[in-house]
């Protein structure tokens, strides 16, 4: 039997893995190299450092996170011990998707801009990065690309072009080596280029924005409307930064159900492909139904949809009385514990869409979410 070590916040980690083995469950943030001594599998989320010296000495001989970012895995470490690894890429690209748009939406002066030829500028053309662009042209935006890595065709954009967009959304893997690192990409001098007719989104890394040249610059004029998800130094961010963003959530874009619960079944998947298992289908229904007023606009459609499953208003207030009322000497266990005890939130993708009638707006809808579109006048 398998000693297996799954972070508690891996939802049905014990469901899923037990017929591999002896499943324990433990904090990850506070995980540490005498409790993975034991283990032969270890399954983590964003919040533990995998490397030598967490692993150094055990017999670990499969790492798996949960994540689609893995800068929390010292992956030439890794390589170098032979140790495989698998990441749950792409599980959470409609979660963050739908959280960009959950945030454009709480902006309604962005959203008609988007709406009226404005420009949606994305940094990263990975799983989110594709996603996101394909909803957005799907809902005729006009959108540009930054990825020095990846060709994105008819997007391409440099840097400077992207940021020079109406809403920026960052959604690069955070990287402080090779040729592009991400580490401050937007430094001080980029965000001094961001004036308040610009919205920008992080929802990749902390590190992606530099936060201290950010509170510099959203205490001058002018300032850009930002919405944060990721912090640096999580869980212990920089607190002044809160009241002048424009809404702070605690890292949780990745964290609708289906995205999570999707994350696991990877997971599960590639430990089956190594041990050379069979595994059963996890059916992940989507039994959301939403209804819908045809004669809305498709800006005032999109953004009645997007709110109707998630109001990311709830986030931002939860995540402002959290921090009100935490005690200055608990470090940030505030927001791990808004992480932790993160309310069910389901995806749009492929719900059902109750209407009165067909129109070209509800059908395009439809396809940018794969909904099931019912009409409810035949
Ligand atoms: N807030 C949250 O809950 C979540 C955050 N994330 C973060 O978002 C990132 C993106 O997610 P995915 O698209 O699934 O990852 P991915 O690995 O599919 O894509 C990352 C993309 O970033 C690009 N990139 C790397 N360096 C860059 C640079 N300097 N400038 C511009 N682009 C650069 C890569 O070429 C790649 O195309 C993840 O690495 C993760 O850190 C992902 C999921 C949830
Ligand atoms: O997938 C990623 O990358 C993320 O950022 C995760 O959604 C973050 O969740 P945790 O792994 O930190 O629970």
């Amino acid at each position: 039997m398998l000693n297996i070590l799954a972070d508690q916040n891996i939802p049905l980690a014990s469901e899923l893995f037990t017929p591999f083995g002896n499943v324990t469950l433990v904090d990850g943030r506070s995980l540490g190299a005498a409790q993975v001594q034991g283990a032969d599998v270890l399954l983590v989320r964003s919040v533990t450092r995998v490397d030598e010296c967490l692993l150094s000495g055990s017999k670990v001989q499969f790492v798996g996170s949960a994540t689609a970012g893995y800068d929390h895995l010292d992956l030439t470490y890794l390589q170098g011990s032979k140790i495989l690894y698998a990441l749950a890429s792409g599980a959470n690209a409609e979660s963050v998707v739908e959280y960009v748009l959950a945030a454009i939406c709480s902006q309604p002066s962005f959203l008609e801009k988007l709406f009226a030829g404005g420009k949606l500028g994305v940094v990263g053309y990975g799983h989110v990065g594709r996603r996101l662009v394909e909803v957005a042209t799907c809902l005729g935006m006009n959108v540009g690309v930054y990825d020095p890595y990846v060709d994105s065709g008819a997007y391409t954009n440099d840097l400077q072009q992207v940021l020079n967009s109406d809403v920026i959304s960052l959604h690069c893997e955070l990287t402080d080596h090779g040729r592009f690192p991400s580490k401050h990409l937007l430094s001080k001098s980029r965000l001094d280029t961001l004036g308040n007719h610009q919205l920008l989104i992080n929802a990749a890394r902390g590190g992606v924005i530099d936060n201290v040249a950010l509170l510099d610059r959203l205490q001058q004029p002018n300032a850009p409307v930002v919405v944060l998800d990721c912090w640096e130094n999580e869980p212990s961010i920089h607190q002044q930064l809160v009241p002048v963003v424009t809404i702070a959530t605690p890292h949780i874009a990745g964290y609708s159900y289906d995205g999570k619960v999707r994350g696991s079944v990877m997971l599960r998947d590639a430990l089956a492909r190594h041990l050379a298992c069979q595994t059963s289908d996890v059916l992940l229904a989507n039994d959301l139904c939403l209804n819908l007023d045809s004669r809305l606009s498709l800006a005032m459609s999109v953004s009645n949809l997007v709110t109707n499953i998630y109001r990311i208003e709830s986030d931002d207030a939860r995540f402002r009385s959290a921090l009100a009322d935490a005690d200055s000497e608990s470090g940030g266990r505030w927001f791990d514990d808004l992480r932790r005890n993160y309310p069910t939130r389901r995806e749009l993708l492929g719900a059902r869409l109750f209407a009165d009638a067909r129109t070209d707006s509800l059908n395009q809808l439809a396809q940018c979410f794969k909904l099931q579109l019912i009409d409810r006048s035949s």
